[in-house]
């Protein structure tokens, strides 16, 4: 039997189950690729918040990163939590010594507000980790840490895209899960644009919504699909993940990452 597409993401383990690497190897297994992960910190977190953060030595992620790469190959990387200055630029390091396409999450906190990357490390984001990304994927309060431009409607969805993509990613996803109306997103290149748009789902249980839209985008390319074919399939999943979200504990449930498998 031939061995499935193999997908890597780095990122930081949810000790909830719903996000960081325990969301992107859902979404992996779900999606028929082979996920392995590198994990970047320790958080402990549940659905009230994230009670505590433990970033990894840089030698252990960059380890992790070489053991993987250099025996079984990778045909995608996603990355997402990072932390710290250090860790942000030995993964941006690491992503332009491959041809592996990289999907960068820019993780800059969690669904309460809490964060989970240091304001110090903003400027390697913006400098290091950015410029070698194929699809970067903010959500609107990365958008405003990194641009400083506030979006409120549709409309401002295309001048954050082009601030993202001034400091060099190929295409960028700017997620308009946080606005009001239909879920709608912007995937443009700065020449081509798909206005991705799904129903807003009235369900509070959105732990992991990007770190799933961004592990799925990699698992369609890792497929060989052309980006916007992967956004677009991207998009599908999670939409589907986000109907069927769950409770769990006193706060903010996990999306059902195994939705489309129990649809089988
Ligand atoms: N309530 C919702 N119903 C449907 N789609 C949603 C909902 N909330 C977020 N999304 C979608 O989920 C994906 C992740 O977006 P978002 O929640 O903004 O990311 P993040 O988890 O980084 O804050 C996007 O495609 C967004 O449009
Ligand atoms: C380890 C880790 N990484 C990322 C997120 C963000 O999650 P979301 O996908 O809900 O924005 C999180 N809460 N925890």
């Amino acid at each position: 039997m031939s061995a499935p597409p193999r997908v890597l993401t780095v990122a930081g383990s949810d000790s909830a189950g719903g996000a960081g690497i325990q969301a992107d190897l859902k979404t992996m297994l779900a999606l028929g690729v082979h996920g392995m992960s590198v994990i970047t910190a320790v958080t402990a977190q549940n659905s009230l918040g994230v009670q505590g953060a433990w970033p990894l030595p840089v030698e252990a992620v960059i380890a992790q990163y070489r053991s993987v790469v250099d025996d079984i190959g990778v045909q995608a990387v996603k990355t997402g939590m990072l932390a710290s200055a250090e860790l942000v630029e030995a993964v941006a390091e690491l992503l332009g010594g491959t041809d592996a396409p990289a999907v960068v999450d820019p993780v800059g906190g969690s669904k309460h507000g809490d964060s989970l990357l240091a304001a110090s490390a903003l400027d390697s984001v913006r400098t290091k980790l950015l410029p070698v990304a194929t699809v970067a994927t903010p959500n609107l309060d990365e958008v405003a840490q990194l641009t400083g431009l506030r979006v409120d409607s549709e409309d401002d969805l295309r001048r954050a895209a082009a601030a993202v993509l001034a400091y060099g990613p190929r295409w960028v996803v700017i997620k308009g899960g946080h606005l009001a109306g239909d879920a709608v997103d912007l995937l443009t290149d700065g020449s081509e644009e798909h206005w991705l748009r799904a129903p807003r789902h009235d369900n509070r249980h959105t732990h992991g919504t990007g770190c799933t839209l961004a592990s799925a985008i990699a698992s369609e390319l890792a497929k060989g699909r052309a980006v916007p074919e992967a956004v677009t399939a991207a998009k599908a999943y999670v939409t589907g993940a986000i109907a069927a979200g769950f409770a769990l504990g006193g706060g903010i449930g996990p999306v059902d990452h195994a939705w489309a498998l129990k649809r089988r």
